[in-house]
């Protein structure tokens, strides 16, 4: 380890001393835990990490002004949707995602290095359960659908395969998810198939550009953003890892969705057919202040616009049939193919710009008080997972039915939006729909046929509580041998057992 004489010299180097300025009065534990956070610091980077912050800060807040002008939306034929259009071709695109998974092409990565502070909760989102009858969490509802869309793959070619789970944490959710997985035996999966890996973090900075102390003995750290994930890709030789089991396609997606189909074979098989080294999907725009980034052009090469960066009136714009103009919502589901990504952590990820967010970090005063504070004095540097859009050779959007595959858990229950309550309800309004379409029919108390509304919108309350586990089905498929003809009193749980139970 460095002496303190060695770090003092290194952050004097990087103008950062004043992180040791109560270094003489911690005890020896303390004093130990600063020291080796310091060392991890190397001066250089600390210094343009801190300057740049400092810079980013001054520069005028909002879109650069030109930015309206350099927008467009993108060209018809870089979209494909999975809803309109010809059965015939959807099918097509399914067959391919499954024979791709089936020889064991296709692997998903999970970006769950985030904080999740607007759901307000201190453990990873993923272990948030929202409340279904099968109190399942996120992450069982993910492990489960990977085990599923294995056995339709390997249904369909009769093979065995694999579909491997690499999950992104962060300093925050690397510790708790490991834990939960284990205490929930991952789920069933094999743990050789399921990979963690840690995200960088970065010092929170003040607006002058010193990095920011929580505490006496610490650092005040916040993790990279999603786009860490090519450093961390690099960092673990995740790349060399996918290349020993041969995955050629990766699917990369955001934590919070509850609708989210892993290793989705319509996408996959869109992409691998249209030759797409790079993918997003996309859901129309529910309102133009939506916080959702905006797949589009910007200087003619195709983008994500965040959301925090886009001006309301850009937001606004209409479309000469009246929609949104920009109304591509990106929903944090990439396809990359790992030579694509392989390009990105070899030669281009220094060249992603990152993002400022200003933010309440709280901190230590000169006199060693921690200070919570109430306005935001501090910046986190994060790099977007969607950034690295513009190096594509062959980018392609995917629209799929927001009702079908998009429904995030940002906020708590008292925000009316993108709450655990609406998650819950898209859930189950999505399996009451399967259900009827399947030819199920529900009861009320007294035995009488509750309405029938097959087209029901996910945000509506569904009329019977009905709750299909993963592992019976992925997206609503075989469903009927079960369901068609029978009369059910809710709620209607189809898990495996009930399953078996109701086989003919
Ligand atoms: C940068 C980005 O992708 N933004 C997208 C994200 O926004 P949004 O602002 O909602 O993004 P979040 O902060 O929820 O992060 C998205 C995902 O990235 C993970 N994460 C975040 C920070 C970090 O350092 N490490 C990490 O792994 C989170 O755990 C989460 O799984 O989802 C929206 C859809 O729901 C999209 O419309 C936004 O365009």
């Amino acid at each position: 380890m460095a002496s303190e004489a060695d770090l003092r010299a290194r952050l004097q180097r990087a103008g950062q001393q004043h992180l040791l300025r109560f270094c003489a009065e911690l005890a020896p534990e303390p004093r130990a835990a600063l020291l080796a956070q310091l060392e991890a610091l190397e001066p250089e980077a600390l210094r343009q990490h801190c300057q740049r912050a400092a810079a980013a800060c001054a520069r005028p807040p909002g879109p650069p002004p030109d930015l309206a002008a350099r927008l467009q939306p993108l060209p018809p034929e870089r979209v494909g949707s999975a809803s309109e259009g010809d059965p015939q071709t959807r099918r097509l695109w399914e067959e391919e995602g499954l024979h791709q998974i089936a020889l064991n092409k296709v692997a998903v990565l999970l970006l769950a290095g985030g904080q999740g502070t607007r759901l307000g909760v201190t453990y990873p989102k993923g272990m948030y359960q929202v409340g279904l009858p099968s109190q399942k969490t996120l992450y069982q509802l993910q492990a489960e659908r990977i085990r599923r869309v294995e056995q339709l793959a390997s249904e369909r070619h009769g093979t065995r395969c694999t579909v491997p789970w690499y999950i992104m944490t962060s300093e925050f959710t690397l510790g708790p998810t490991a834990k939960f997985f284990k205490e929930h035996d991952f789920f069933h999966l094999d743990p050789n198939n399921v990979i963690m890996f840690e995200q960088r973090m970065l010092p929170a900075v003040t607006f002058d550009g010193r990095a920011i102390l929580e505490r006496k003995d610490k650092v005040a750290m916040a993790p990279d953003g999603n786009g860490g994930l090519y450093s961390a890709l690099e960092d673990h030789q995740i790349l060399e890892d996918m290349e020993r089991r041969g995955v050629e396609f990766v699917h990369v997606y955001c934590v919070d969705n509850i609708l989210v189909r892993l290793a989705d074979p319509v996408f996959i098989g869109f992409c691998v057919l249209r030759g797409a080294d790079c993918g997003a999907k996309v859901v129309e725009k529910a309102y133009p202040e939506e916080p959702v980034g905006v797949v589009c052009q910007v200087d003619g090469v195709p983008q994500v616009v965040e959301y925090s960066e886009i001006s309301p009136e850009v937001a606004q714009l209409r479309a000469p049939g009246g929609g949104l103009l920009y109304n591509a919502g990106n929903i944090c589901n990439h396809f990359f193919t790992r030579d694509f990504l392989r390009m990105v952590t070899r030669e281009l990820e220094h060249l992603l710009q990152p993002h400022v967010a200003v933010k309440k970090v709280p901190y230590v005063d000169e006199h060693g008080n921690p200070v919570k504070p109430l306005q935001p004095n501090g910046i986190k540097m994060e790099k977007f997972v969607f950034d690295v859009l513009p190096f594509a050779k062959n980018f392609v959007a995917f629209q799929v039915l927001r009702e079908e595959e998009f429904s995030p858990l940002k906020n708590a229950d008292s925000a009316d939006r993108d709450s655990p309550s609406t998650s819950r309800r898209a859930l189950l309004a999505q399996h009451c729909r399967w259900a009827l379409q399947a030819g199920a029919r529900f009861l009320d108390v007294h035995g009488a046929r509750l309405p029938e509304q097959p087209s029901l919108p996910g945000s509506a309350e569904p009329p019977a509580i009905c709750e299909i586990s993963p592992l019976v089905s992925y997206a609503g498929e075989g469903l009927e041998e079960y369901l068609r003809g029978r009369e059910f009193r809710p709620p209607l749980i189809l898990d495996e057992a009930t399953a078996r139970e109701l086989q003919p």
